[in-house]
């Protein structure tokens, strides 16, 4: 006999990626709200569900899925936090042993397709921006809700340079006053808990925290990746008293010039190639000082640092 013993660590299930398509067509100028929303439930007492296979508190993530569409329903969506927030309440109070879980979104915004140059009332065409984001955690009676954008993909052709850095016997990168700096930003901000409670216009903030994260990456003249980083949740920050805290995931998308002297032909950075790996990683987190830390609203939210 082995002498072996092992224990059931932290768990969550739920269903994954309901792909959720709500269209609002009260009027002829219908509205298109897109989203992936991912729900998974925690509670100490679903141990039997691993351990024995006792079924009789699984909430089966069939149902999990079926409410997300029955709420699109009910409830309209508004925001995707809106929307994870209802759900979260709802599987916390409808289950006495649901003790907490994760609801995750991501949502893909559309614009109207032109027609004769106007607005088209039912015709769409993908936005080729950011991917929005948005997570309810709700974790020991406490519930986080934060927001964050993926994919957004910038580049200044000037305004960069990296120098100062240390060099060593392996270092060959030359040091540079003007190159292009390209990254795709994954970010994710926390809203402050007391800031949820009196109630917040998440749309409005989604698109407010966009446009200073992209205000800044063009305006400040950037001496590294990681500078313009902190330099663009800072600004966030600033301008936003609902936000604690920032955390980036930045790949630094080398563009690197291409040698034309062979050809005979200079090349005052005008010509590039663009590298897709392997690439720079620069993550990090900036916070709002004086505010309470909260690593259990991250517990299992796909990022970084
Ligand atoms: O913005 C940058 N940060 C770095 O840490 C780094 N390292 C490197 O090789 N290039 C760059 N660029």
């Amino acid at each position: 006999m082995s002498d072996v013993t092992v224990s059931l660590g932290a768990n969550k299930y739920g269903k994954a990626e309901c792909r959720l398509v709500k269209i609002t067509r009260d009027t002829a100028r219908h509205e298109i709200e897109d989203l992936n929303v991912t729900s998974q439930l925690r509670g100490a007492r679903l141990v039997d569900s691993y351990l024995t296979g006792d079924n009789s508190l699984v909430v089966a993530t069939d149902t999990q899925k079926n409410t997300v569409y029955a709420f699109a329903r009910e409830h309209g969506v508004g925001s995707p936090e809106e929307l994870l927030l209802r759900l979260g309440d709802h599987f916390v109070s409808s289950f006495d042993w649901i003790e907490g879980g994760l609801w995750q979104a991501e949502q893909y915004s559309w614009d109207r397709i032109l027609l004769d140059g106007l607005e088209h009332d039912h015709s769409f065409v993908r936005k080729g921006q950011a991917t929005r984001l948005a997570t309810v955690q709700k974790v020991d009676g406490e519930t986080h809700v934060t927001a964050g954008l993926k994919d957004l993909v910038v580049l200044k052709s000037t305004g960069s340079e990296f120098r100062g850095f240390p060099r060593d016997r392996y270092t060959t990168l030359i040091e540079t006053d003007d190159r292009i700096l390209a990254t795709s930003v994954t970010g994710r901000w926390r809203y402050l808990p007391e800031a949820v409670e009196a109630g917040i216009d998440f749309n409005a903030l989604y698109a407010g925290v966009s446009e200073v994260f992209l205000a800044t990456f063009a305006s400040v003249h950037s001496l590294a990746l990681q500078q313009t980083q902190w330099e663009m949740g800072k600004a966030a920050i600033e301008a936003f008293p609902e936000i604690a805290e920032v955390k980036f995931a930045m790949p630094n998308k080398h563009h690197f010039l291409v040698d034309l002297a062979p050809y005979g032909l200079e090349n005052p950075n005008e010509v590039f190639y663009a590298a897709d790996r392997p690439y720079g990683l620069i993550e990090g987190t900036i916070v709002r000082d004086g505010v309470a830390a909260a690593p259990q609203a991250w517990t299992d939210v796909p990022t970084f640092v």
